[in-house]
């Protein structure tokens, strides 16, 4: 139909799903997300162990998006592969995201994700901003060239990775040519959170957030143009890959955007976080609304072909 989507052969109703970390964390949220007009739903990233996270307050929303330091909390990975071999991938399909906090935690979580022999799609978190003295992977290119070789020859099928933004051509000429190192990366999502900015509410003359000083990824409008660039950027440099857009999406515009900019589907993190699962009716009617009145007929007539000057 008008809005079908696919990624590693798997056939979407439509290119909308969660963004991992948002109304994801137990099993009634992903329930009500299975349930919900998105053509997909993926698991907050875990860990080997249950994490309690960060203190709180440790998210805020504000006028433009929202800030995070919620720090993996998570039920740990058993948790969430119980709930992917129960999930009904007839309904609709499944990610299940990993963010060990080593590369021995990585492998033997994706390791039983392999041989549960369940069509989960796994999306390997090489991003998180916020566990404190935890350095981000991909910012690390060695460490994340280590990691995707192991990982790689561990899990041997298919997997797609969480990337933080970049911001200069050579990170991102950098980054790709790692990632096409191993053609197991089936997918590239981008981005993560802008890591480690600082809202300040004025009334109190204080930081919004306990965590770190106040410091914590940023989503939403703010992210928007740069989320845009990244997926953009690896979907230029990783022609044998597919590219899944996250940030700054809150209407049908923005899911255009992605969709043009190279995506195959597009995650939704603080506009579902503001709203409900309801949101993700209103973001198919609006982007099928977009397309008519643009005359696409599929998603594939449109994706990747921005134009440029
Ligand atoms: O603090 C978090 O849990 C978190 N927060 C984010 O904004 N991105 C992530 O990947 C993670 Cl893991």
């Amino acid at each position: 139909s008008l809005l079908s989507a696919s990624l590693l052969g798997i056939k979407f109703a439509n290119p909308l799903l969660n963004a991992s970390g948002v109304h994801c964390r137990y099993t009634d949220e992903l329930d009500a997300l299975a349930a919900s007009a998105a053509g997909s739903l993926i698991t907050k990233s875990c860990t080997l162990l249950e994490r309690e996270g960060n203190p709180e307050p440790r998210y805020a929303a504000t006028a433009l998006g929202s800030i995070n330091s919620m720090g993996l909390p998570n039920q740990g990975y058993a948790y969430y592969l119980d709930y992917a071999r129960r999930h009904n991938y007839a309904t609709k399909p499944l990610f299940f995201s990993v963010a060990g906090l080593s590369l021995e935690d990585n492998l033997t979580m994706m390791a039983a994700v392999r041989d549960a022999y369940i069509p989960a799609i796994v999306e390997l978190n090489l991003s998180c901003p916020n566990v404190p003295g935890k350095p981000q992977i991909a910012y690390d290119f060695e460490a994340m060239d280590r990691m995707l070789a192991a990982v790689s020859a561990e899990y041997a099928l298919p997997f797609g990775v969480k990337m933080p933004p970049y911001f200069d051509i050579a990170h991102f000429d950098a980054a790709a040519a790692i990632l096409n190192k191993y053609p197991l990366v089936a997918f590239v999502t981008c981005i993560n959170s802008i890591g480690n900015a600082l809202v300040i509410d004025i009334e109190n003359e204080s930081v919004v957030i306990k965590p770190k000083d106040g410091f914590g990824g940023i989503g939403g409008d703010y992210v928007l143009p740069t989320a845009l660039a990244n997926v953009n950027a690896f979907y230029r440099r990783c022609p044998d890959k597919q590219v899944i857009g996250c940030g700054g999406v809150r209407s049908g515009e923005q899911v255009f955007m992605h969709l043009l900019a190279g995506a195959s589907l597009v995650q939704v993190g603080t506009a579902l976080h503001e709203d409900s699962p309801r949101i993700f009716a209103r973001l198919n009617r609006e982007l099928s609304a977009i397309m008519e009145r643009k005359g696409y007929r599929s998603i594939e007539a449109l994706r990747g072909k921005l134009k440029t000057l």
